[in-house]
C-alpha cells in the first residue's frame, strides 16, 4: 500500500542525500584543488573525477525514477524526490560531458590567467586582472590609459573563449533538453519556482528604471565637466571605460570627482584602511565579529585553516571570489586575492555571508543545502555589508571620524550607494537578458557582440570606447560569462537585499518609518540579537521550501520587489531630480555613433 511504498521512498532517498553528500565532497576537493593551483594535470583530474561522479549519478538516476513520489503525502519527501529526479549536466553521454567540462574549463582558465601590457610601459606585459588591472582602472583618471586596459583586457579575456563560448552552449543546450527543458535560458530561470520570472525581471527593471535614469544623467554631466564633451556626449550614452571599473557594473571608484557636494570632507574608506595597517586577516576578524555579534555562527576551525585570503605568490589560482562547501558539516572555504580596500572589505562580507548561509542550513539533507532561490545566497553578506557600510557603523569601528550626518553628508552618502547598488542592476540584467537570447538561438555566434552591446546601450547607456567587430566577445571578458555562473542571482539579490535590510533594521530598532531619528540610510544592525535570530531562521531553511515562504518568514512579504530600495534611495531620487532639472541635464541616451553592430 501507499504508507509502505512512501516509507521505503524515505528510507531510499534519505540513503541516496548521504551517498550525494559523499559525491559533492570529492567534487568540491577536486575543484578545489584545480582552481587553487590551475595546472593541466589538476585540470585533468578534476574533469577525471567529475566523469566518475557523473556515471554514479546517472546510474542512482535510474533508481530514483523508479519510485511512485508523486503520490506521496509527505512535502518534504516529494520535493527530495523532485530535486533528485533532475539529473543535471550528468545526464550527456561520457564524450559530450567530457567535452562540455573542457570548453568551460578552457575558458575560465583563459580568463583566470590572462595577462596584458601596461599602458606606460609596453615591455612590462605581466598585468593581472587581480589585483594590477583592477587597481589601475579603479585609479587611473587618464582617458586613453583606461581605453588601453579595456581594450586589451577584452581581446585578452573575450575573444580568446568565442570557440569555446559557442561549444559550451551547444552542449549545455543538449544537456537542457535531456533534462526535459527547451534551453539552459528555462533551466536557469527554473531554479526560481516561479512560472513568470522573466517578467518579474522586467517589471523590477520598469520600477527602478527611473531612478537609474536620473543618476546616469547626473555622472554624465560631472563626466564631461572633468573629461570634455570630445570626450563624454551630453545626450549620447556614456563611454563604458570612464566609470572606475572593468565592466562599468559599479561606479563607486570615481566617487571621489563626482559626489554631490565635493567640500563635504572625502569619506575615503580605503585611505583609512591603510593607514590603521588593515590586513586581510583582520578584515576577515571584523566580518566574522559582525556575525557573531548578531548570535549567528562563529567560523569553524578549518574554516580559518583551509581558506586562501591572499594571491599567492607561486602559483596560479582562480582568484575570483568564491565560497565553498565541501558538504561534511566542518569544511567551509573561502578563496579570495584579497587587496586592502573598501571594495574587498565589502567582497569579504559577501563571502562571509554565503559561509553563514552554509553553517545555518548545514543540518539539513544535502539535496537542500542551497540558498532559498539563487538569489537569496548573494544578498546575505550583501545586506549585513549596507549596515557595515553605513556611517554610524564606520565611525563605531573608527574608519571614519567626526560628526553625524547633516543634510548635504547624507546625499554624498546615498549616491555612493546608488553608484554602487542601483547602477549594478541595470548590468545584472543585461548580462542575462544576453545569454538568454543565445541559449534560446535568439542570437547566434555571428550575433554575439553586437547583441551584448545593444542591450548594454539600452539598458546600461553605455558604449564601447571603440569601434568592435565580431572578432570581439566582450561578454566573455566578465568572470560569470567564461564561468557558466548565472547571473540573475546578482539583479535578484540586490533588489531582496533591500527588503531584509528594511525589515532587519526594524527589528533592530534602527528604522521606524516617519521618524527621522530613526532613517533606513543609517540603519546599523550591528549587536541586535532580535535581527540576527530573524535572519538564522529563515537561513536555516535553505532550500526546503520554495522562496515565497522563506521571503515571507523572514520579511512578511511573499514577492520580490523594488519598494525596499526605492525607500532606501527615494532622498536621493528626488535630490538627482531637482539637480538635472537645475542644470537643464538631458534624461536618457541617444543612440550611440559608435560602430558595433
Ligand atoms: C563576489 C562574487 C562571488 Se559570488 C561576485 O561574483 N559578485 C558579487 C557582486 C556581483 C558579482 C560580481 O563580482 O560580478
Ligand atoms: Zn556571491
Amino acid at each position: 500500500d501507499l504508507e509502505a511504498l512512501e516509507h521505503e521512498g524515505r528510507e531510499y532517498i534519505l540513503q541516496l542525500d548521504r551517498m550525494a553528500g559523499i559525491r559533492k565532497n570529492r567534487a568540491s576537493i577536486a575543484e578545489w584543488a584545480y582552481t587553487s593551483n590551475i595546472t593541466k594535470e589538476n585540470e585533468e583530474a578534476r574533469i577525471q573525477i567529475q566523469l566518475e561522479l557523473s556515471k554514479q549519478e546517472k546510474q542512482a538516476w535510474e533508481e530514483t525514477k523508479m519510485y511512485r513520489w508523486q503520490d506521496f503525502q509527505d512535502f518534504s519527501l516529494r520535493r527530495m524526490f523532485k530535486k533528485y529526479s533532475q539529473l543535471g549536466v550528468s545526464a550527456l553521454p561520457d564524450d559530450k560531458y567530457k567535452l562540455l567540462m573542457q570548453s568551460v574549463s578552457g575558458m575560465e582558465s583563459n580568463y583566470a590567467t590572462s595577462k596584458i601590457c601596461s599602458y606606460k610601459d609596453s615591455t612590462k606585459c605581466d598585468l593581472a586582472l587581480e589585483p594590477d588591472i583592477t587597481e589601475l582602472f579603479a585609479k587611473s583618471q587618464d582617458p586613453e590609459e583606461l581605453k588601453h586596459l579595456w581594450v586589451e583586457w577584452h581581446k585578452a579575456a573575450g575573444a580568446k573563449s568565442r570557440a569555446n563560448f559557442t561549444q559550451y552552449v551547444q552542449l549545455d543546450n543538449e544537456a537542457a533538453k535531456l533534462n526535459n527543458f527547451k534551453d539552459v535560458a528555462e533551466w536557469w530561470q527554473s531554479e526560481y519556482e516561479v512560472p513568470d520570472f522573466e517578467q518579474q525581471l522586467a517589471k523590477l527593471w520598469e520600477d527602478v528604471k527611473p531612478l537609474y535614469q536620473q543618476l546616469h544623467a547626473y555622472v554624465r554631466r560631472r563626466l564631461r565637466d572633468k573629461y570634455g564633451d570630445q570626450v563624454v556626449s551630453a545626450r549620447g550614452p556614456i563611454p563604458a571605460h570612464l566609470l572606475g571599473n572593468m565592466w562599468a557594473q559599479t561606479w563607486n571608484n570615481i566617487e571621489s570627482f563626482t559626489r554631490p557636494y565635493p567640500d563635504k570632507k572625502e569619506v575615503d574608506i580605503t585611505q583609512a584602511m591603510r593607514e590603521q595597517n588593515y590586513t586581510a586577516l583582520k578584515m576577515f576578524r571584523m566580518s566574522d565579529e559582525f556575525f557573531r555579534s548578531l548570535n549567528l555562527t562563529a567560523m569553524p576551525e578549518k574554516f580559518w585553516k583551509n581558506s586562501i585570503i591572499e594571491k599567492p605568490t607561486d602559483r596560479e589560482i582562480v582568484c575570483h571570489a568564491s565560497a565553498w562547501d565541501f558538504y561534511d558539516g566542518e569544511d567551509f572555504r573561502i578563496k579570495q586575492c584579497t587587496t586592502v580596500d573598501y571594495e574587498y572589505f565589502q567582497t569579504t562580507h559577501h563571502e562571509m555571508g554565503h559561509i553563514q548561509y552554509f553553517l545555518q542550513y548545514k543540518h539539513q539533507p544535502v539535496i537542500f543545502r542551497d540558498g532559498a532561490n539563487p538569489g537569496f545566497h548573494e544578498a546575505v553578506g550583501d545586506t549585513i555589508a549596507l549596515s557595515v557600510s553605513s556611517p554610524k557603523h564606520l565611525r563605531r569601528v573608527g574608519l571614519v571620524q567626526g560628526d553625524a550626518e547633516d543634510e548635504q553628508t547624507e546625499i554624498n552618502q546615498l549616491y555612493k550607494m546608488g553608484i554602487d547598488k542601483v547602477v549594478f542592476l541595470p548590468f545584472a540584467y543585461t548580462l542575462d537578458l544576453f545569454r538568454y537570447g543565445v541559449f534560446r538561438g535568439e542570437t547566434q555566434p555571428e550575433d554575439y557582440n553586437c547583441h551584448y552591446w545593444r542591450l548594454r546601450e539600452m539598458l546600461q547607456g553605455l558604449e564601447p570606447p571603440v569601434n568592435r567587430t565580431e572578432e570581439d566577445f566582450d561578454a566573455a571578458a566578465k568572470y560569470h560569462v567564461s564561468a557558466d555562473v548565472e547571473y540573475a542571482r546578482y539583479y535578484v539579490s540586490f533588489i531582496i537585499q533591500f527588503q531584509f535590510h528594511r525589515t532587519l533594521c526594524q527589528l533592530a530598532g534602527e528604522y521606524v518609518p516617519e521618524d527621522l531619528t530613526k532613517k533606513l540610510v543609517d540603519c546599523d544592525i550591528y549587536q541586535s540579537v532580535a535581527a540576527g535570530n530573524a535572519l538564522a531562521n529563515m537561513l536555516k531553511m535553505g532550500s526546503s521550501k520554495p522562496w515565497p515562504d522563506a521571503m515571507e518568514a523572514l520579511t512578511g512579504q511573499r514577492a520580490m520587489r523594488a519598494d525596499g530600495l526605492l525607500e532606501y534611495f527615494r532622498p536621493l531620487h528626488e535630490w538627482l531630480q531637482a539637480e538635472n532639472q537645475r542644470t537643464g541635464e538631458y534624461i536618457g541616451w541617444e543612440p550611440s555613433k559608435i560602430q558595433y553592430c
